[in-house]
């Protein structure tokens, strides 16, 4: 187990050295650490601190959500982190769940991502149910927006922000109109098929407001199909580094097309 940390803290910095330049943030997904026990904890919280050392934002992918006096802990173990500037939560326990992050949001400086509108295929099942005061996820922003508007920054944008899939256009959209202030981490670009195109509105009119996320395209950029005839798998890193190159001038192409 030890040397298979070894080597994904290995990768992780290889990336990070190749694209820490380019890009604002990297988001760590829990998961693919938990899945190693506790040398796969370490290599995440490894890969955490060297992120952040580079002067990256650190978002930890953990979509926590339980009661309140659980929370605390969980925003112990990542928000009380050095290293981790933000986590993502699941709202769907309610609002005084997501208000011990919110606490330490404040005491300590992070920031969190509440799961409005996911990115994944099944995600209308129940975010885009239609109540009598409009969708589901219209409702969870509502309370996101609420809670965004305590926790202003000196730059206009709260530490509450929103995760908001890059695959979800229509309700982007209307999210971003009725949630000025808050960031979105947008997912889904790349790999589960939403383009430069598919996230132009989750951007606010001052070009800011999204921080959209490329996981497998941007890692697994070696394996893919134009990369692999030019680069080799050695050269992995400076194959995510073309692929974060091309991501950034794609959107941002897009949103002066939108501005224009
Ligand atoms: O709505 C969501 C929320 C989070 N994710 C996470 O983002 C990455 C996506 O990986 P790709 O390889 O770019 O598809 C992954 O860590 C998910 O847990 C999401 O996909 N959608």
């Amino acid at each position: 187990m030890r040397g298979i940390c070894r080597a994904i803290f290995l990768f992780n910095k290889g990336i990070i050295d190749a694209v820490y330049d380019l890009v604002p943030a990297v988001k760590i997904q829990i998961a693919f650490y938990e899945v190693y026990g506790a040398e796969g904890i370490r290599a995440f919280f490894k890969t955490a601190e060297y992120a952040k050392k580079k002067g990256l934002i650190v978002i930890a992918d953990v979509k926590r959500g339980d009661i309140a006096d659980v929370a605390m802990m969980y925003s112990k173990a990542y928000l009380q982190n050095e290293y981790i500037d933000a986590i993502t939560v699941n709202p769907y326990m309610g609002e005084n769940t997501i208000l011990p992050y919110i606490s330490d949001c404040t005491k300590y400086g992070k920031g969190i991502f509440i799961l409005v509108k996911t990115s994944n295929k099944g995600s209308g099942t129940i975010q885009n149910i239609k109540t009598e005061e409009g969708y589901f996820f219209e409702k969870v922003a509502e309370m996101a927006n609420k809670m965004a508007d305590s926790l202003i920054g000196n730059y206009g944008y709260s530490s509450i922000g929103a995760v908001v899939g890059a695959t979800c256009t229509e309700e982007a959209k209307i999210l971003r109109t009725k949630m000025h202030r808050s960031y979105f981490l947008v997912p889904g670009y790349g790999a589960q098929g939403a383009t430069a195109d598919d996230v132009a509105d989750c951007f606010n009119d001052d070009g800011l407001g999204a921080v959209i996320n490329s996981s497998r395209k941007i890692i697994f950029a070696y394996r893919n199909g134009y990369w692999k005839d030019v680069y080799t798998e050695e050269e992995y890193a400076q194959t995510s580094r073309e692929e974060v190159i091309l991501m950034r001038d794609l959107i941002n192409n897009c949103l002066m097309k939108k501005r224009s």
